[in-house]
């Protein structure tokens, strides 16, 4: 009987709607990619028969042991023309036909459509890097093949204690697919047998040596269970020994298909040549026989119990890509041996996957990591932590495989969670991925450099998340500075000036460094060569309140007040104490002109060019921090008020060296006294100056001013003074109404006009056509506007 026989009635299941969309990607998008197609089969036997071996740890009807897990693949070219098949076949978990028209004919995937969407967007030029992040399975099967049978049985349970072998079948292009019992019967034992029949252009992979190339290449990895190829060699046998078939007992081979000998498929030995030309002398006789045999192709042990100096950086990629299932190799890996402390020895691999997951930063912090895999002496036992201790969020996109050798076997997940062990695991991951992350910075700028592209801001997440590995973390991470790009904190230290007793930086979140160079805060210190961090991420400023200090020195937020740089030179700090005595009737007028919006006046010694900065005082809100909360969005009362008083401390910085300062000075000494009689007009114009003195300083500094439309306002009042317009003029304010809606004009939906972009659409004004001709075009061009009365129908382009 052939697994295609109509002697049994099929059952016919239309797609979902998405598969046909997700075969169609797959199939367009990685032809030239299309052996993976093997890799995905074996990723899925290799899933396969890890769930019949957890399984059965509880139930041991399901699999006692005895029976051997193996996946086999076959070859089998078509007797009567070109063409062929590959049967992939695995002792698994097998499915049963709700499961096969479930698992192959649905994507439960979340995030499938969203997936889906991307992909036929990107018009294929993406779609590897897409697939390879989302996973492509079973469906790659068509990338090689015109039709697939998937023959499947599960094991007995007690729910379905006489379970019947089932087909799945389809082909390539087919929006449906079909399920029916095997015609051939229950052949597979257990399991599932893949028949992929191969397109045209796919003979090659007839091959027995293609196969074998892939599987060492892409597969040997995917699994730690046996994989067999079938291959059949030419022997020369005594002839007497015709009656018994020497094929190779020293390997059994896939259990099934050696007790399954009378099928016609699985024929041991096949005679090919009998031409040998027989002798009288010859004592013994020989001929040439076709041997069928079954190579266990992947025979060396596990990369991760080899010996690192032996394995090399393409074997570490691969076996990363198989098991987790990415198509880009990873960044960095640690290959490493130890003991949990407990006694509990085991070899580990930890990778750094070379992209972070889109959902990485809207994820909660407590999110459970599925990529760590644990093993007991090479048997995968969970990729399941459990959520109640998970790895601190920093760490949970790694991905590491973790092969233990003295834990009991049949551990089940929560037996586990009661041990030291999982805690003791996360620690030492933690470690490692420290040290690892530490070495790439000592050793290969280029490739930390890279790390710092996709993780630096999960550093700086990791230093925020835990104190104890706090200084670690803080000394990897990197920031911008007013004179380098990527600068650690030792590095900014080595560069400090005589005396200087502070970390300078600036924070302002969001803000491009280039703007953030150009800072009032920083124009002095940049002048002096002190080197300021810039910081810009929302992290940075947060690391900084985390750390405190970093070797005995202080941060100082450069927008605050506190700043100290050679001021203990005596020199300047006599220089400053004239200035403020010279400055103190500006200072004393402007506080009082000041008074909502900061605390203090001060004489700066931060500022070169600009007139005036607004500093937050040491328990104030830098702008940045003020920024932060007000995007936090903060709604307890009694926090405000605390909001609110850290807001006003601030202080109005003067540059007593700004000629606008200067002349500030001087027109507030020319102030009459109370006794003199007194130029209201001049006094609120200099009030006016002031006002816009302070809010242009709240601007400058990063802030917010109170009221927009006043500082505005206020604005165009001192212009009109200085273009000598009147001040009371209004401006002409009569608008024409918009007409309303005409019921007997065409909607707006199908209008061409809404079809045109808006830079292309024709501007109108005070009720009539206007047509804007560019300068150059105007001698060119002659346009006639017909006149529309309002009674005639109009046309849709001349309503407005
Ligand atoms: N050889 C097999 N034995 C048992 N079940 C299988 C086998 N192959 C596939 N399945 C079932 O079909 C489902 C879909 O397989 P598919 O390869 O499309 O996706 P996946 O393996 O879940 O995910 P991905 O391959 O994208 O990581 C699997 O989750 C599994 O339940």
């Amino acid at each position: 009987q052939d697994v295609d026989s109509d002697s049994v009635p099929k059952e016919k299941h239309a797609y979902q709607s998405d598969v046909a969309r997700l075969r169609k990607i797959v199939i367009n998008s990685l032809y030239s990619h299309r052996d993976v197609f093997l890799r995905e089969l074996i990723s899925n036997a290799n899933d396969a028969l890890e769930k019949l071996r957890l399984i059965s740890l509880t139930d041991k009807r399901v699999w006692d042991g005895s029976e051997p897990l193996n996946i086999s693949i076959k070859a089998v070219k078509n007797e009567d023309g070109p063409g062929g098949r590959v049967i992939i076949s695995d002792t698994g978990i097998g499915m049963s036909p709700e499961e096969l028209a479930a698992n192959l004919g649905t994507l439960a995937k979340s995030g499938t459509t969203e997936f889906l969407q991307r992909a036929e967007n990107s018009n294929g030029t993406n779609n590897g890097n897409l697939i390879g992040a989302f996973g492509l399975g079973f469906y790659s099967s068509f990338l090689v093949a015109d039709r697939v049978y998937v023959a499947s049985l599960p094991p007995k349970t007690a729910q379905n204690p006489d379970p019947v072998q089932h087909v799945f079948s389809s082909s390539a292009d087919e929006s449906a697919f079909e399920v029916y019992p095997d015609p051939r019967g229950n052949t597979l034992g257990r399991g599932t047998e893949i028949t992929l029949v191969l397109k045209e252009d796919a003979s090659e992979f007839l091959e027995t040596k293609k196969l074998q190339e892939l599987v060492n290449k892409h597969s040997g990895f995917s699994t730690t269970f046996p994989i067999y190829l079938f291959h059949q060699h030419e022997d020369e046998v005594p002839v007497e020994d015709e009656e018994s078939p020497a094929s190779d007992k020293s390997d059994p081979g896939p259990e099934k298909q050696t007790s399954s000998a009378d099928d016609d498929d699985e024929a041991v030995i096949e005679e090919v040549s009998d031409e040998e030309k027989d002798t009288e002398e010859k004592e013994k006789k020989t001929k040439k026989v076709l041997v069928d045999e079954w190579m266990h192709i992947n025979p060396l042990p596990p990369v991760w119990l080899r010996d690192s100096k032996d394995v090399t950086d393409e074997e570490y990629s691969l076996l990363y890509q198989a098991t987790f299932r990415d198509f880009t190799p990873p960044l960095a890996w640690q290959h490493f041996a130890g003991d949990t402390g407990s006694g509990i020895s085991f070899k580990a691999i930890l990778f750094i996957p070379s992209r972070l997951d889109d959902k990485f930063w809207s994820e909660p912090l407590n999110v459970p990591t599925k990529d760590i895999r644990l093993l007991v002496k090479r048997v995968f036992i969970t990729n399941d932590f459990g959520s109640d201790e998970p790895l601190p969020k920093w760490t949970s996109w790694i991905k590491v495989i973790i092969d233990a050798d003295d834990l009991p076997l049949n551990v089940s997940r929560e037996s586990l969670q009661q041990t030291k062990f999982l805690k003791q695991i996360k620690q030492i991951i933690v470690k490692r991925l420290i040290q690892l992350l530490t070495k790439i910075a000592d050793e290969d700028l280029e490739k930390f450099k890279k790390i710092q592209q996709t993780y630096g801001p999960v550093i700086k997440l990791g230093a925020v998340e835990s104190p104890a590995n706090r200084e670690k973390l803080a000394a990897l991470a990197r920031f911008h500075t007013t004179q380098r790009d990527s600068v650690s904190l030792d590095e900014y230290l080595e560069n400090r000036k005589q005396g200087q007793k502070q970390i300078f930086y600036l924070a302002d979140v969001g803000k491009p460094i280039d703007s953030l160079k150009k800072s009032v805060f920083v124009e002095k210190l940049h002048a002096r060569g002190y080197e300021v961090l810039l910081l810009n991420e929302p992290l940075d400023e947060i690391l900084f309140q985390n750390l405190k200090r970093w070797k005995k020195m202080s941060f100082q937020d450069v927008a605050k007040a506190g700043l100290k740089f050679d001021l203990d030179q005596q020199e300047e700090k006599e220089q400053q104490k004239e200035l403020s005595e010279k400055y103190k009737p500006l200072i004393t007028w402007l506080k009082e002109r000041a008074q909502g919006v900061v605390r203090d006046v001060v004489i700066s010694n931060r500022l070169v060019t600009s007139p005036c900065a607004i500093v937050a005082d040491e328990h104030g809100y830098t702008a940045n921090v003020e920024k932060l909360l007000n995007a936090a969005n903060r709604k307890q009362q009694n926090l405000d008020f605390m909001h609110e008083f850290a807001k006003k401390q601030k202080l109005l910085e003067i540059n007593p060296r700004s000629p606008l300062i200067e002349g500030l000075l001087r027109r507030v000494e020319q102030l009459p006294s109370e006794d003199e009689e007194r130029d209201l007009e001049s006094e609120t114009e200099l009030e006016e100056v002031a006002t816009i003195l302070i809010d242009g300083a709240l601007v400058r500094s990063g802030f917010e001013v109170p009221d927009s439309n006043e500082f505005f306002s206020r604005v165009d009042r001192v212009l009109r003074r200085s273009l000598g317009v009147s001040e009371t003029a209004r401006a002409d304010d009569t608008v024409k109404p918009a007409p309303p809606v005409d019921p007997e004009l065409p909607s707006d939906d199908d209008s061409d006009f809404e079809a045109l972009p808006m830079e292309s659409q024709p501007t109108f004004g005070k009720g009539k056509p206007m047509i804007e001709i560019p300068d150059e075009l105007k001698e060119h061009l002659s346009i006639e506007v017909e006149e529309v009365l309002d009674d005639e129908p109009v046309s849709r382009h001349d309503e407005l």
